[in-house]
């Protein structure tokens, strides 16, 4: 009879050691939930904040007009690097030649790395309107249309080496057959 008693009341005292975990777990599973719900609402709201929209001309003139800022367009976006130029690896000749200009395609020519792009972020300043943005097709997309050209051209496909090889066997049993 004391045994039962004994084990009822271990068992009372592990049901109310469990209820306590699970609240705990409970509470836990809420603050996580309720803190990532937050992060998310933040990233929607950092998505959704519209960066200054600006036209190809404000670019130009902003050139025109303020002699010593240096801004230019990449992919659409908009960068003021003035107080890049000393900075710049490739001199600041290059940025100030292209100051109020497009210059995604000497941009890309470079060839810049990955940690040069993340750089960059630090010099957007705006992107230019929906109807003025340019889609140039990228560099990966023209190597891959040469190698089809050059495919398809005779010196490099698999019947130059054969014609060659069989005009050289005839001229040599001509030859000295
Ligand atoms: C915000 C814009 C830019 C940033 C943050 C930037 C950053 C850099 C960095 C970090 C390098 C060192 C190499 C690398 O990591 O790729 C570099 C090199 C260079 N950049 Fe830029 N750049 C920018 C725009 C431009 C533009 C518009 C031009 C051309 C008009 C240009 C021309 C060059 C040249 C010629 C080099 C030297 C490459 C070499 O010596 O091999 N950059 N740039």
């Amino acid at each position: 009879m004391i045994l039962i008693v004994m084990i009822s009341g271990y068992h009372e005292k592990e049901g109310a050691a469990g209820s306590e975990a699970e609240r705990t777990a409970r509470l836990w599973a809420r603050s996580v939930a309720v803190s990532s719900s937050l992060r998310s609402e933040q990233a929607a709201r950092a998505a959704n904040m519209t960066s200054k929209q600006f036209t190809r001309e404000e670019i130009s003139k902003w050139k025109s007009e303020n002699k010593t800022d240096t801004v230019f367009i990449i992919d659409n976006v908009v960068y003021d690097v003035t107080k890049f130029l000393d900075e710049h690896p490739g001199g600041h000749e290059v940025l100030q030649n292209v100051a109020g200009k497009d210059a995604s395609e000497d941009f890309d020519d470079v060839g810049h790395s990955l940690d040069a792009k993340d750089l960059m972020q630090k010099y957007k300043v705006g992107e230019i309107v929906e109807s003025e943005r340019v889609y140039a097709q990228k560099r990966q997309i023209s190597w891959e249309d040469n190698k089809q050209e050059n495919d398809s051209s005779f010196t490099s496909s698999w019947k130059f080496p054969v014609l060659l090889g069989i005009v050289v066997t005839l001229l040599y049993s001509y030859l000295f057959g």
